[in-house]
């Protein structure tokens, strides 16, 4: 895709989550790589419901900011996931009520904060681990991203939101709506009897195409 095709299907995408609930107010940011190398992000504070083609911001895999509107003050995350993930051409950071909600429970397994239950959630997630609490924007919110990118496509930032990754921005904001619907239905199911998929029935999944 061209740059331009692709600064329109952020807009689109964006305004889309907003509409439908994923994103409110200015709260969290997209990025996606651009043909040229350079990177794609939302300007901080802009609303999903809002943007601008022509203002998104676009900045270096150094965090230069090259043009547009001043970047996302996490574009560091965001930077420091591509580096350390091939795959990953584009990320969405969200404050999405059911997994903010999930990020704000005590006691969350820290290598994986949602057990399997649902075959699309393995297919599209895989495992969920959990960043320990950092105020928004600490660079150590990057630190801890990077060291577990090569491994993850999604990351769930305690108190505060989740992160995932994707192949593009579509996949990415699939693989989001997915993971906010499988938290919504883990804390709608909890306290009742869950059949978990055995690991069986993960390792048949996984691999396969969505
Ligand atoms: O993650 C953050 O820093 C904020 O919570 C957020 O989601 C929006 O920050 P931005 O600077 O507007 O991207
Ligand atoms: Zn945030």
């Amino acid at each position: 895709m061209t740059e331009q095709a692709l600064r329109e299907e952020m807009v689109t995408l964006a305004r889309s989550m907003f509409e439908r609930g994923y994103a409110t107010g200015g709260a969290g940011n997209l990025s996606l790589k651009l043909p040229d190398g350079n990177f794609l992000t939302t300007p901080t504070g802009s609303s999903f419901g809002r943007l601008v083609a022509e203002r998104l911001s676009v900045v270096d895999i150094d965090g230069n900011h090259l043009s547009g509107d001043r970047p996302s003050k996490e574009i560091a995350f965001h930077l420091a996931i591509y580096r350390n993930s091939p795959d990953c051409n584009a990320i969405v950071h969200l404050h999405s009520t059911y997994l903010t909600a999930l990020s704000c429970l005590e006691g969350l397994d820290s290598d994986n904060a949602i057990k399997p239950f649902t075959p699309y959630y393995v297919m599209r997630v895989g495992q969920l681990p959990v960043i320990p609490y950092l105020r928004p924007g600490d660079p150590q919110i990057a630190t801890e991203l990077a060291n577990r990118a090569a491994d993850y496509r999604a990351f769930l930032l305690a108190n505060h939101g989740p992160v995932i990754t994707g192949t593009d921005l579509r996949d990415a904001v699939d693989n989001a709506e997915e993971l906010e619907e499988t938290a919504k239905l883990a804390l709608m199911l909890d306290g009742k009897a869950i059949r978990y998929l055995t690991d069986a029935e993960v390792s048949d999944l996984e691999g396969r195409g969505k």
